[in-house]
This record gives structure tokens, C-alpha cells and sequence, in this order.
């Protein structure tokens, strides 16, 4: 689905990703687990498209990502950022149609597969009931979860999640991290997130990838990666792992 090449990631003088060779094949969850500023979002932006590599190349589809018309990568990944700022009144009903864009060639306006498939991505999010308002006098995690709505609506096969589980409540948590493992399981979407929270990470991940924000990095399947010695290096913190029932638990161990 997608795929780096030796990939450079720089800011300044420091080096955050050094020769990232790394393969995303269709049906696959990955997590991005590193540090704060370990270079996690820059990453994921360089995935989107949004931002060049330093050196190296990120390939989607075996096609550089470069080369791809911007209506077409839009038809191919969606992204949700971490932080967005509604500087004008749009309805939430508004934000989502905005992301079914990609499929209007050249008319301007949504038909009425695009409500039916924004309305239906509003009801998985559970915020139908919000298609009215406006977007800015929502809360953090009713806003989140409209983001959400409107990266399934624009129905792509690769989706890039920087921090999914922001501003949500512990049930929508959960709910989202199942319904994302769900379209890698059975609509075999491609998933790619950054997360803090390893035990949800490991939850619905089959794989991770590992930064340590001085160029080194490790990727690989979920339980190569994902383990306490591996973990505690990276994030420069120890960190124990208690097994309940099939669950995997990551508990960082107190100072
Ligand atoms: N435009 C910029 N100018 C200067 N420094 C930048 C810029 N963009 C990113 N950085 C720095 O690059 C590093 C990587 O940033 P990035 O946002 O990718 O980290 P991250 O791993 O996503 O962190 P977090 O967990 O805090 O979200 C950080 O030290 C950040 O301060």
C-alpha cells in the first residue's frame, strides 16, 4: 500500500529518521510509537504527502508519491491531523460532504450518495445528531469524532491517524481503535497511527513502528516490537506488561 526508501527526516540540524526502509501492506494496522518530538507527526505529514523527504522517497502504490495528481492521492489516503483550528461557520454536515470532494471531477456539488455516505459515517462516529451544528461550539472529543466522520467518509484505502484517540472519552476510545481494526480485518483498509497509549496500540495493531527521534528506528509485527525491554528503550522510561485474560497491558513503572 505504501512504502518508504531510504527516507531522510530532518528538521534544522537534527536528524529524526535516518534510511527508513519500511513496507505497509493492504490490511495492515501499524502504530507510531516514539517520544514527544521524536518526529512522529513529521512522519506522518511525509506519508500524507504534505511534506518533502529530506532524502529517499515514500512510494503509494508502487508509484512515487510524488508523481500522484492530488485529486487522485486523495482518493487513496486520508489524514486526520492532530490539531485543527474552524476559523468559519460550517455545519458538521458541511465538514464531512467537504471530504467526499475528491469524487466530483468537476461538478461542485455532493449528490445523494455522498449525504447517504456522510450521514452513515456521522452514525458510526456517533454524532449524527450534531449534523446541524456548528462546528465551532463543539467539544473537543464531539469535534475529534467529527474529524473521524469526515476521514471515513472520504472512503480511501490507506488512513493516517496522528493521535485518533485525542479529547476522547475511554468508551469512544475503544470504540474508534475497534472500528478501525474492524476495516483492517474486513475491508482490508490500511491503517497508520500515532498513539500514547501502548495498551490500546496494542490492541488493534498488527504491527509497529518504533522512533527513537535520533534517526534510529525499528519496525516489524506487533509482538517482535511491541515488547517491555524494546519499549523502555525507546521511550527512555521502563515500562512492565501484565497479561489479562488475552489483553496486553503496559504499565510504566513508577519513578
Ligand atoms: N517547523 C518546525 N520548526 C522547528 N522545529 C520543528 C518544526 N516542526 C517540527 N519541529 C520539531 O521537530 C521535532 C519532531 O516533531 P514532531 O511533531 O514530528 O514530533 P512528534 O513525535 O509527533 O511529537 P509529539 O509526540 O509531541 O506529537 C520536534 O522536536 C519539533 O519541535
Amino acid at each position: 500500500m505504501i512504502a518508504t526508501e531510504r527516507l531522510q527526516l530532518r528538521i534544522g540540524a537534527r536528524t529524526l529518521i535516518q534510511d527508513l526502509d519500511w513496507q505497509v501492506r493492504d490490511g495492515e494496522c501499524w502504530s507510531i510509537i516514539g517520544r514527544n518530538g521524536a518526529g512522529k507527526s513529521t512522519l506522518m505529514r511525509t506519508l500524507a504527502g504534505l511534506r518533502e523527504p529530506d532524502a529517499g522517497r515514500v512510494l503509494l502504490q508502487d508509484r512515487a508519491l510524488r508523481e500522484w495528481p492530488l485529486e487522485a492521492l486523495a482518493r487513496q489516503r486520508a489524514f486526520l491531523a492532530q490539531s485543527r483550528s474552524d476559523a468559519f461557520a460550517y455545519t458538521v454536515i458541511e465538514t464531512v460532504l467537504s471530504a467526499r470532494h475528491p469524487y466530483h471531477g468537476n461538478s461542485y456539488w455532493e449528490n445523494s450518495d455522498d449525504h447517504q455516505i456522510a450521514l452513515r459515517s456521522l452514525a458510526a462516529m456517533e454524532v449524527a445528531d450534531l449534523a446541524a451544528r456548528d462546528v465551532r461550539t463543539l467539544s473537543g472529543g464531539e469535534r475529534q469524532r467529527v474529524a473521524i466522520a469526515a476521514l471515513l467518509a472520504q472512503d480511501t484505502p490507506l488512513l493516517l491517524l496522528d493521535e485518533p484517540a485525542n479529547a476522547l472519552d475511554l468508551a469512544h476510545q475503544v470504540s474508534v481503535m475497534g472500528l478501525l481494526a474492524r476495516l483492517c480485518r474486513e475491508q482490508l483498509k490500511t491503517v497508520v497511527m500515532i498513539g500514547h497509549d501502548l495498551s490500546l496500540a496494542h490492541g488493534i495493531s498488527t504491527h509497529a513502528l518504533l522512533l527513537m527521534g535520533d534517526g534510529r528506528w525499528l519496525a516489524g509485527a506487533r509482538d517482535d516490537v511491541m515488547q517491555a525491554a524494546i519499549l523502555s528503550d525507546f521511550l527512555q522510561h521502563p515500562i512492565d506488561t501484565v497479561r489479562h485474560g488475552s489483553r496486553t497491558i503496559f504499565i510504566p513503572r513508577e519513578a
